[in-house]
C-alpha cells in the first residue's frame, strides 16, 4: 500500500497547484473546518492568534512550543488541509529549534515559518522590532532544516528587516536564508507591490505576502500579488477579527436588551453548526456500532 502523502508534501503540492496559494488563518479547529468549506487549500496557525485567542496575551513572544503544538494537533486532527505554523523565533537556540521542528511535524504541521527577530519579538507590523544578525538567522535556518524528519516539510524563513534595514538589506538576508536551506521566504511588513516584485525576482523560491489587516501592508488583491510573482498570500487573523467583532456585538446586546433576539441573525444556527461538524455522521456511526437487532435501539 502506498504511504499517505506527508503534510509537508501536501503543503508543497498546494503551492504548486494554486497560484498564488491563498492561506487561511484558522485560530482553532472549528475555524479550520469553516475555511475548508469556503474552499481554501491550505491553513495557517498564527502566533498572534495562539497568543490572543487561546491565551488572551499580546503577540510578544509569550507563548511557547507546547502552547502552539496543542493547537496544531487539534487542527490537524480534524482537517486534511496542510497547515503552515508560525513558530516566531523557534523559541531558543539550535536544539530548541530542532525540537520545535520535530514536535510540530509529529503534531501534524506541514510547514513552519521562523523569523529573524530577537527572542523578545514583536508583531511584524509594530515599531521597535529588533533583529538578530543575518548570520545568527542563518544558524537558525540551518538548525531547522537539519532537524526535519521529513525532507518535504517546509522551512519558511521570515525576514522582518524591511522596516529597519531597508529593501536591499532585506532581500540580501532573504538570499542568505535560501542559501542556508530555507524552502520559502516570508517577506514581512512590505508596503509596496514593487517591493514584492524585487523579492520574487531576487530569490528562486516561493515568496509569501502577509496580507494582515490594520498593519503596514496595503490590502493587495490576490491578482495584484500574483502579478508581482508572489506565490502564497496569507490572511492570518481575518476571520478571528470578524468573530471578535461579532462576539462583542452579541455580548453587548444580551446585556443591553436582556435577550439575544436582536442578534440571532448574526449567529450560525444549530443546523449549520452540525453541518460543519458532520454531527449526523457521528450519530449514525454510534447507531451502527451500538444498535442491537430487535433491541430498544
Ligand atoms: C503573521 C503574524 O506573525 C501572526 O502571528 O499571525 C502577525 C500578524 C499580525 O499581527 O497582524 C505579524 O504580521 O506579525
Ligand atoms: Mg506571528
Amino acid at each position: 500500500m502506498a504511504s499517505p502523502e506527508s503534510a509537508g508534501a501536501r503543503f508543497r503540492r498546494a503551492v504548486e497547484e494554486e497560484r498564488p496559494l491563498q492561506v487561511a488563518g484558522a485560530i482553532n479547529a472549528y475555524s479550520a473546518l469553516l475555511a475548508e468549506r469556503a474552499g481554501f487549500r491550505a491553513l495557517y496557525l498564527s502566533g498572534a492568534g495562539v497568543a490572543n485567542a487561546s491565551y488572551g496575551y499580546p503577540d510578544l513572544g509569550i507563548t511557547q512550543l507546547a502552547d502552539v503544538a496543542e493547537d496544531v494537533r487539534r487542527i490537524a486532527d480534524v482537517s486534511p488541509l496542510p497547515l503552515l505554523v508560525d513558530i516566531d523565533t523557534g523559541w531558543g537556540g539550535a536544539f530548541n529549534i530542532a525540537r520545535s521542528i520535530r514536535e510540530l511535524t509529529r503534531a501534524g504541521a506541514g510547514a513552519v515559518h521562523l523569523e529573524d527577530q530577537v527572542q523578545a519579538k514583536r508583531c511584524g507590523h509594530r515599531p521597535g522590532k529588533a533583529l538578530v544578525s543575518a548570520s545568527e538567522m542563518v544558524d537558525r535556518v540551518r538548525a531547522a532544516v537539519d532537524a526535519r524528519p521529513d525532507p518535504a516539510f517546509v522551512i519558511m524563513a521570515r525576514t522582518d528587516a524591511l522596516a529597519s534595514e531597508g529593501l536591499e538589506a532585506a532581500i540580501d538576508r532573504a538570499g542568505r536564508y535560501v542559501e542556508a536551506g530555507a524552502d520559502m521566504i516570508f517577506a514581512e511588513a512590505v508596503t509596496e507591490l514593487d517591493q514584492y516584485r524585487a523579492f520574487t525576482r531576487a530569490v528562486d523560491v516561493p515568496v509569501l505576502a502577509n496580507i494582515t489587516e490594520f498593519g503596514r501592508t496595503p490590502l493587495f488583491t490576490v491578482e495584484e500579488l500574483g502579478s508581482a510573482g508572489v506565490r502564497l498570500v496569507l490572511y492570518p487573523l481575518s476571520a478571528f477579527r470578524a468573530m471578535s467583532r461579532a462576539a462583542e456585538a452579541v455580548y453587548a446586546a444580551i446585556r443591553r436588551d436582556g435577550t439575544q433576539r436582536e442578534v440571532l441573525d448574526s449567529m450560525q444556527t444549530r443546523d449549520e453548526l452540525y453541518a460543519v461538524l458532520g454531527y449526523h455522521d457521528y450519530e449514525r456511526k454510534l447507531d451502527e456500532l451500538f444498535s442491537r437487532d430487535g433491541g430498544e435501539g
